[in-house]
């Protein structure tokens, strides 16, 4: 038995996927407004009752202001940028950063390119 919690951020970034045909149009440079989405999960609650407290995923929101938002960012991870590899991307900062300060653990993070299409890095678990 675990409770979970989630939230969400936004940022706006440029990108391209050049692996694709050239025909493909996600090859050709574009942006999006990307909504990142985390969850996280405890066995237990902290006082005064949660999984832990939403304001201390403020790293996150600052990580994505500082890193990602407003950037090319095919120039900012060295793999390319698919709402797959930024969400692990994005997973693998978390845990590194984030995860070590807080009562909880991170479940996952799923990236959003638009309202209608969206991936999912599940964070595995020995
Ligand atoms: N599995 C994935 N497929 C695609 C990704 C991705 O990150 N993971 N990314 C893209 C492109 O970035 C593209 O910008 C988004 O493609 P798509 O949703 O097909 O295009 P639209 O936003 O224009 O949506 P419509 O529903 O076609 O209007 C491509 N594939
Ligand atoms: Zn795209």
């Amino acid at each position: 038995m675990s409770y979970r919690i989630g939230k969400s951020f936004t940022f706006d970034a440029a990108h391209c996927l050049p692996s694709l045909p050239p025909e493909h149009k996600c090859s050709r440079l574009h942006g999006h407004t990307y909504t990142v989405e985390v969850v996280l999960s405890a066995a237990k609650l902290a006082s005064p009752g949660f999984v832990t407290d939403f304001g201390e995923l403020r790293p996150l929101r600052n990580y994505l202001d500082a890193t990602l938002d407003h950037r090319h960012l095919n120039k900012v991870i060295d793999v390319e940028p698919t709402s797959e590899n930024l969400a692990r991307h994005i997973a693998e900062w978390f845990r590194e950063h984030v995860e070590p300060t807080i009562p909880a653990s991170l479940e996952m993070v799923r990236v959003h390119e638009s309202p209608t299409s969206w991936a999912e890095y599940q964070v595995p678990r020995s």
